[in-house]
């Protein structure tokens, strides 16, 4: 079933256009009227008073929105400057350029001519949607920059600033600037709001896209009866029914039309107040939690903790024989229980009760290698954390073990030790100087010293289409491994091995980089997988739920605090 929470390619995002134009029931300038009015209507929202406009628009499409945006906001009493091409856009972008000019004029669209006249109250940026294909470069780089503060005043245009479909520049696929080093701050445009079409695009969610997005509205431009026709990614016809392989997850995202999806639709919300009818504890599953040695113990524990919240029926945090004391007192209601080695943990898998395990919390790499075999043998749900990736990552006998209904959860120096060539793909084009056996993590320290290099700046100026992205790298690694994969990051990515993928972004709370936060989320997913949902629907869930808690408690969050507020944010679902 197609959601509202649905995120399209943007090959998906031209063929739903084409096969709606093709279909001769709409046109491609009706949907382009829809569009420049759905943001001139936004715009209106948000500046009631009339005001003065600057209109970039630029030599397509996304400038032909330009031009009925101008349109709209000149007949609502606005005074407009429109700055465009002399280029001969399509016929849809001809025609509204023709109807603009029957109302006003186009100056060039140059640098100049934007710092020219008087400063306005809203600039509109329509010059490039999802149509970029490289780097912009000369007179529209420099426009660019200028609008993103390379001429000091950044925060002018951040309040000012409107995008159509998205902030020119960025590839909508991948959330990243091509031309530009992957995670640079400095003079990317930020737009105070983006006015997007349809669906959110997967870089509207992921790097550098939420943050230079702004608030980010959808707006319904009447192509749902096309939404629903069998279209691969790449916009290739496809057989079968079509289901969203790629969906957002958010918990209050403004939505401009009626196709709200709460990620709590009906069937999850269930699954977490506990199902009807199953009274007694084992019937929301039993997670084992595997603990480290001595002094170790608190990542466990706090994964333990979670698990409980999360709602799994029994709980039992196992460490070594030598550390079980260290884990006596609260809560009573986490059960402990030693295990020294595989014959141990085995003996207590005959439990067929125990449905869902955590490893790697605080459980360090040997103990974690050693483990491993006897878990994975049982093809029950896992969630490997922290030292269990670590061990993934010295043991290539233990990747093979992998099976779907388990869940790697690797932030990004963890994932670069799981899958090193995989996490050099999400740098630009890697820096020259560096060799292949440069591990990950010395790529970012050392490639953003030698992104000065000249040769390194023409291999970005060279790049041609969508750039490879945390969600192409989620995918091709859980594709790779038979697992599902939830890449950790403010824009967390969970991919399963059929490529169902899941997109949850949490720009809005910087305060969950704590330590612990990871276990607490392992801690959840386990509690999830113990109730019996299936790994992608834990993985999400516990993703929104992990972040949900977060902004329950807010800035001067511990670790700690997270378990313990999971009970408000399962009471809000009670609604
Ligand atoms: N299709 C529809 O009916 C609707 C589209 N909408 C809007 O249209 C854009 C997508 O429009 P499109 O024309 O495909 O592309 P853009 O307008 O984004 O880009 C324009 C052209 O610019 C060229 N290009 C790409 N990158 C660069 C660059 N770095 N420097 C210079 N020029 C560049 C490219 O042509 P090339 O042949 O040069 O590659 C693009 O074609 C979409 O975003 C919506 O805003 C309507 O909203 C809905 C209907
Ligand atoms: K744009």
């Amino acid at each position: 079933m197609l959601q509202g929470s649905e995120i399209l390619t943007t090959a998906q995002m031209r063929a739903i256009e084409s096969a709606a134009m093709a279909s001769g029931r709409v046109t491609g300038a009706a949907l382009m009227e829809r569009a420049g009015a759905a943001v001139a209507g936004q715009i209106r929202l948000r500046w009631p008073k009339l005001g003065r406009a600057v209109v970039l628009c630029g030599p397509g499409n996304n400038g032909g929105d330009g031009y009925v945006i101008a349109r709209h906001l000149q007949r609502a009493g606005w005074q407009l400057r429109v700055l465009g091409m002399d280029n001969a856009p399509g016929p849809d972008a001809a025609r509204m350029k023709a109807e603009w000019l029957a109302l006003g004029s186009i100056l060039p669209l140059t640098e100049d001519n934007l710092r020219a006249g008087p400063g306005a109250d809203v600039y509109v940026d329509a010059i490039f949607g999802t149509g970029l294909t490289r780097a912009p470069e000369g007179e529209i780089a420099a426009i660019l920059a200028h609008l993103g503060g390379s001429g000091g005043d950044w925060a002018f245009f951040r309040e000012r600033l409107v995008a159509v479909d998205c902030p020119s520049g960025l590839c909508l696929d991948s959330g990243a600037f091509p031309g530009r080093p992957r995670r640079s701050g400095d003079h990317d445009l930020r737009a105070r709001l983006t006015v997007a079409f349809e669906s959110p695009k997967p870089g509207h969610l992921l790097e550098r896209g939420p943050e230079c997005c702004g608030e980010l509205v959808i707006a319904d431009i009447g192509l749902g009866p096309w939404r629903v026709r069998n279209l691969n990614e790449d916009g290739t016809p496809s057989r079968g029914i079509r289901y969203a392989t790629i969906q957002a997850i958010w918990p209050d995202f403004a939505i401009a039309d009626s196709r709200r999806d709460p990620i709590m639709d009906g069937k999850r919300a269930r699954w977490l107040r506990k199902q009807d009818g199953g009274d007694h504890k084992f019937s929301h599953g039993h997670a084992l939690i595997l603990a480290g040695g001595v002094a170790r113990g608190g990542a466990a524990r706090l994964s333990a903790r979670a698990a409980l919240r999360a709602g799994a029926g029994l709980v039992t945090l196992a460490p070594p024989a030598e550390a079980l004391p260290e884990h006596a007192g609260p809560p009573d209601a986490l059960m402990r229980w030693a295990i020294d080695d595989p014959a141990e943990l085995r003996d207590m898998l005959e439990d067929r009760r125990i449905n869902a395990l955590c490893i790697g919390p605080g459980c360090g790499i040997e103990r974690a290698a050693a483990l491993l075999p006897a878990i994975l043998a049982t093809k029950r749900g896992v969630v490997l954390d922290a030292d269990a990736l670590t061990a993934l990552s010295t043991d290539p006998d233990l990747m093979a073990l992998l099976h779907e209904d388990c869940v790697l959860t690797p932030h990004a120096g963890e994932f670069a030790r799981v899958f090193p060539d995989l996490a050099a793909r999400l740098e630009h084009p890697r820096p020259p100087e560096l060799t292949r056996d440069a591990a990950a993590t010395d790529w970012t320290r050392m490639g953003r010293h030698l992104m000065e290099t000249e040769a390194y700046h023409e291999e970005l100026a060279q790049m041609r289409g969508p750039l490879y992205s945390r969600l192409d790298a989620a995918r091709d690694a859980a594709k790779r491994c038979g697992a599902l994969v939830l890449l950790k990051g403010p824009d967390t990515v969970i991919a399963a091995p059929n490529g169902q993928a899941r997109i949850h972004s949490a720009f809005d709370i910087p305060w969950l980089a704590t330590a612990g936060a990871g276990d607490v989320l392992a801690g959840i997913i386990a509690g999830l997988l113990a109730r019996g949902l299936p790994a992608l629907d834990a993985a999400g869930t516990g993703a929104w739920l992990h972040a949900q808690a977060a902004r329950q408690v807010g800035p001067g969050l511990i670790a700690d605090d997270l378990p313990e507020a999971l009970p408000a944010v399962l009471r809000g679902l009670q609604a």
